[in-house]
């Protein structure tokens, strides 16, 4: 996709001529965090290559409310919390200054980071570090408590109580777990891996002043708006390993499997009517793998072309649909009551959501659930990973469910240091 003729763009000088684009791509993530900036790289399903975005300034990247899908909103990459709060801001990374493969010549720079244009000309010219450890940046805040098997256990115990008393139809729990860095662990080249592990998440690093580094693989479209004119989301819930060799289509459901997923997919259906939208279309539920565990999806698509104020349509959307029954719970308000209650954790940027608004052309976003993800802190990570619940749940499969989801990014931390 070319740049769009209002980006000035820096050629890299003839001193880079040697570096490939993921060398170079490090350099970039090297300048805007020692220079203190927010960034963002992403990978999305399906796409050839990822994408870096660095904001001028984290003022700049602080929002209050969720993005406009619309064309003509800014360009920029969401980064969202679970629930908005104090400590967990909402942020939109201005697309300040963008890299991407498509274009491995040069650097992108918008009007509204001009003033960066001398500094980073500079700094493209400056030698790179290879070796040198990037400076990601940390959360001040201490990491969350962990839950032992014993306390989740309890958790999901309270969750089905609840469900069984009618406070909620559905409840998602979930827990963080600590575990320290291996010795040389690199982001990046953990981002670089999972991104070739997992062609159809949203593979994703976000690093921002404040809200810490991010790290995850996602399975989970939340929202998308896309170039054909389509807004599309997922009902996606459910989850088994998957067995080596067979194909997912063999899997086979329980129950409380199904009627899991289908109440995600009722609340979608709910939200559409809420706009007073007849017009989509439904496809599923079918069985969908993700890295190694296979998933229950139904896929939702409406046509711009039917809808009254298609303007309008996405952005309504998303703020109905977070936090989804996927990651919250229904009825909506009391299941987060129940996790406020019980939870014991602050789930931070984990089940918020994240992506691309406007950044490969006016009119394109695809925002995700943030979800098989990790935080990275200076000597360990942070994994987080729920269940949803319903009346038949298990304790001890609940938990060794969370366990399976938290080695998508946690096999990353297996690997040492990786090539
Ligand atoms: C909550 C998570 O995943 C969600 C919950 C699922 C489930 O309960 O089966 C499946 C997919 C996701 O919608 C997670 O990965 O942490």
């Amino acid at each position: 996709m070319p740049f769009s003729p209002t980006l000035r763009l820096l050629a890299w000088p003839a001193t880079a001529a040697a570096l490939d684009f993921w060398a170079r791509l490090r350099h970039v993530v090297a300048g805007a965090l020692r220079t203190g900036r927010p960034l963002a790289l992403w990978r999305e399903p399906g796409a050839p290559h990822p994408r870096l975005l660095v904001a001028r300034s984290l003022e700049a990247a602080y929002t209050g409310l969720p993005p406009a899908l619309d064309a003509q909103a800014p360009a920029g990459f969401a980064f969202f919390p679970f629930q908005d709060s104090d400590h967990n801001p909402a942020f939109f990374l201005p697309a300040d200054v963008q890299y991407d493969l498509a274009e491995p010549a040069a650097v992108a720079v918008a009007p509204a980071a001009r003033e960066l244009v001398p500094s980073l000309t500079a700094w493209l010219a400056h030698a790179p570090e290879p070796a040198a450890p990037l400076a990601w940046h940390y959360s001040p805040r201490p990491a969350p408590p962990t839950a032992p098997a014993a306390a989740y256990e309890q958790l999901v115990r309270q969750g089905v109580a609840a469900i069984a008393s009618r406070q909620v139809t559905k409840v998602v729990t979930s827990r963080a777990a600590t575990r320290p860095l291996p010795p040389g662990f690199d982001a990046l080249t953990a981002f670089r891996h999972l991104a070739g592990q997992h062609p159809r998440a949203l593979v994703s690093l976000v690093s921002v002043p404040g809200a810490g580094t991010w790290l995850g693989a996602s399975p989970e479209i939340l929202a998308e708006v896309s170039a054909d004119g389509f807004f599309r989301t997922m009902a996606l819930a459910g989850t088994q390993p998957a067995v080596a060799g067979q194909a997912p289509q063999a899997a086979i459901w329980r129950q409380k499997e199904i009627e899991e997923q289908a109440l995600v997919a009722r609340y979608i259906v709910s939200c559409f009517k809420q706009l007073r939208l007849r017009d989509y279309l439904e496809e599923g539920p079918r069985t969908v793998a993700a890295g190694q565990l296979l998933h229950l999806r139904t896929d939702f698509e409406v046509d711009f072309k039917n809808v009254p104020h298609p303007a309008a349509l996405g952005t309504d959307m998303l703020r109905l649909l977070h936090p989804t029954s996927a990651v919250g719970g229904m009825p909506k308000a009391a299941a987060l009551g129940f996790l406020q209650q019980h939870e014991g954790y602050d789930r931070a940027y984990y089940s918020g959501f994240l992506g691309p608004v406007n950044v490969a052309a006016p009119g394109i976003s695809r925002l995700f659930v943030n979800l098989r993800c990790l935080q990275l802190r200076p000597e360990q990570a942070v994994l987080y990973a729920g269940t949803g619940l319903t009346i038949d749940s298990d304790p001890l499969r609940e938990w060794q469910e969370t366990e399976l989801k938290m080695q998508t990014v946690g096999s990353e931390l297996m690997r040492g240091r990786a090539t």
